[in-house]
């Protein structure tokens, strides 16, 4: 797992790093691993170091001090290295170890007036200097910026920005902590991955020390390319984590393997409440996905033979939809009663398709079963008008049971408005309100999946294959989870909400991957 961390926790940090080490000791580290990611391009690109141009773009605080001792490594080993110095008092101690390394030092906006934007000859000098370079060092803000960036660098950014998205051979970017103008701290809350108008997005982003969480949230996340962490010694080891990134490595840790003792009613069984006349596929693939009918590559099929073969998966719904489920999948143990399944069962899911009389009701039965048995129930499509209804009528039904919901970008709106938090454009941030809110985790589906736990931590995984965007693959999804949950419950693997958004997480990227190799 990758870890995220709030400004306050990354500063704190710091700070205690800091009282351990020689003035400037740890932007020197920091520099150097900027430099080493260039010099890699460099030479990935089959170019030499020497001779190479390389442009910094220099900030006033320590993220342009980092930038200048990169620089001044580079210009060492030969590269043309200049700093276009965009502020009006770049660090001192940086500054002169640059130039005394051969730095080329280009001052743009000396005066102290950030707001007046370049005249039109500095902007010609910025952007000629910028195009003879193969790599841009982004060094302008880290994580010391506060509030809206001011108009000349936002002008600045603009400008870079156009000028890498317009050139036939566009620059390498590597950001130095994050791409500059991406705010990690605010003064009332955390900014959750939000974007500033302007940004230039990288190729790389050299986390210092330990990684903000808009580095891996998105939309900033998109905008950061591979991150790469560097060790500085901060002790964030036992700091409360704001953000946790799953990568298909951690999902043998996630998905308990079957043992010699176990048996279909104690490998979790897990009910489905899918599909309906109109939707009959619905009931198919849910049930597809909770039996774990996908392929998987090589590497993942061990972990996800076991993952997602529960002991049992049950089917509730209407007598056709029992056979047309019994008739692709014989295990399934089919039943038009509710209350006698829910009594077998480790986890529910419930939405998919699933419209038509009584529905209300049976929600209330699932929800109030789960909050006295403590198992888990996850929310989809069709349920989730039902849950802003059940929600309005009688919240602390919701709060009390281990429930997930699991929203793609339009049900999630409609749940904002319902719940009255209109007018919040940030997905992850309106998904974090929601979990907070009314009690619950809520899974934000997209390109990149995160779960929002009600205490505010945000899980995510890398960003799902392109052809998850199509009409069914959340009823597998769905399916897949319930797999993972009726599994982890039946182990005694608390149906409490970090364990909700991590199973979230090991069924998406379970879920990415079978679409990856063909179903
Ligand atoms: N202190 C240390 O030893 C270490 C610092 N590190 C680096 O230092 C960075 C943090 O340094 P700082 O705290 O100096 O802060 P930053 O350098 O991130 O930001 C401060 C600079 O941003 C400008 N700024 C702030 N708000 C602005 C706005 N709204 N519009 C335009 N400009 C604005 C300020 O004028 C100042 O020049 C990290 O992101 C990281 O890059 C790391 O290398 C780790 C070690």
């Amino acid at each position: 797992m990758r870890f995220g961390y709030d400004y306050a926790t990354l500063r704190a940090a710091e700070q205690r790093a800091l009282a351990n080490c020689a003035p400037d000791a740890l932007l020197k580290q920091a520099a150097r691993k900027v430099a080493a990611v260039a010099i890699a391009d460099l030479k990935a690109d089959g170019f030499f170091v020497p001779g190479s141009v390389i442009a910094g773009l220099i900030g006033g605080g320590n993220n342009g001090a980092d930038g200048l001792y990169a620089l001044a490594y580079l210009a060492r080993r030969g590269a043309v290295a200049q700093a276009l110095v965009l502020h009006p008092r770049p660090p001192a101690g940086a500054l002169a170890a640059a130039q005394a390394a051969g730095v080329r030092i280009h001052f743009f906006g000396a005066e102290d007036d950030s707001a007046r934007p370049l005249t039109e000859t500095e902007t010609a000098r910025l952007l000629s200097l910028a195009r003879s370079a193969g790599i841009w060092i982004d060094a302008l803000t880290g994580i010391g910026l506060t509030g809206q960036l001011r108009p000349r660098l936002q002008q600045v950014i603009k400008l870079l920005r156009e000028e890498a998205e317009s050139s036939p051979k566009p620059p390498t970017v590597i950001a130095v902590d994050i791409p500059s103008g991406i705010p990690v701290v605010s003064e009332t809350e955390t900014t959750w991955g939000a974007l500033p108008a302007e940004i230039i997005p990288a190729d790389v982003t050299v986390a210092m020390g330990g990684a903000s969480s808009p580095l891996w949230l998105p939309p900033a996340s998109l905008q950061c390319g591979t991150v790469e962490e560097l060790d500085l010694g901060f002790d964030l080891l036992g700091q409360p984590a704001r953000t946790i990134v799953v990568g298909r490595e951690d999902l043998p840790d996630l998905l308990p393997p079957a043992d010699a003792w176990s048996h279909k009613y104690n490998r979790g069984v897990v009910t489905i409440l899918a599909g309906s006349e109109n939707y009959p596929g619905a009931a198919l693939l849910a049930a597809s996905g909770a039996h774990g009918q996908t392929a998987f590559s090589a590497d993942l099929r061990a972990a996800a033979l076991t993952a997602v073969h529960p002991g049992m998966v049950r089917y509730v719904g209407p007598p056709a939809l029992q056979q047309l489920v019994v008739a692709s999948y014989p295990r399934t143990v089919v039943s038009a009663d509710l209350s006698a399944a829910l009594l077998k069962s480790d986890a529910v899911v419930c939405g998919p398709g699933w419209v038509g009389e009584g529905r209300y009701s049976q929600l209330r039965e699932i929800l109030k079963f789960a909050q006295t048995e403590g198992v888990a129930v996850v929310l989809d499509a069709s349920a989730l008008d039902l849950f802003a209804r059940l929600y309005q009528d009688s919240p602390a039904t919701m709060a009390a049971a281990p429930t997930m919901i699991t929203p793609h970008l339009g049900e999630l709106r409609r749940i904002g408005d319902a719940l009255g938090l209109v007018g919040e454009p940030n997905p992850v941030k309106l998904g974090a309100r929601i979990a907070q809110l009314a009690g619950v985790v809520v899974l934000v589906k997209g390109h990149q999946s995160v779960a929002l736990t009600p205490a505010g931590q945000a899980y995510t995984a890398p960003p799902g294959s392109p052809l998850l965007a199509r009409a069914g693959s959340g009823d597998i999804l769905s399916g897949i989870l319930g797999a993972i949950l009726a599994i982890r419950g039946s182990c005694g693997i608390a149906a409490a909400d970090e364990s909700l958004a991590l199973s979230a997480m090991a069924a998406t990227i379970l879920h990415s991957e079978s679409v990856n190799v063909g179903n």
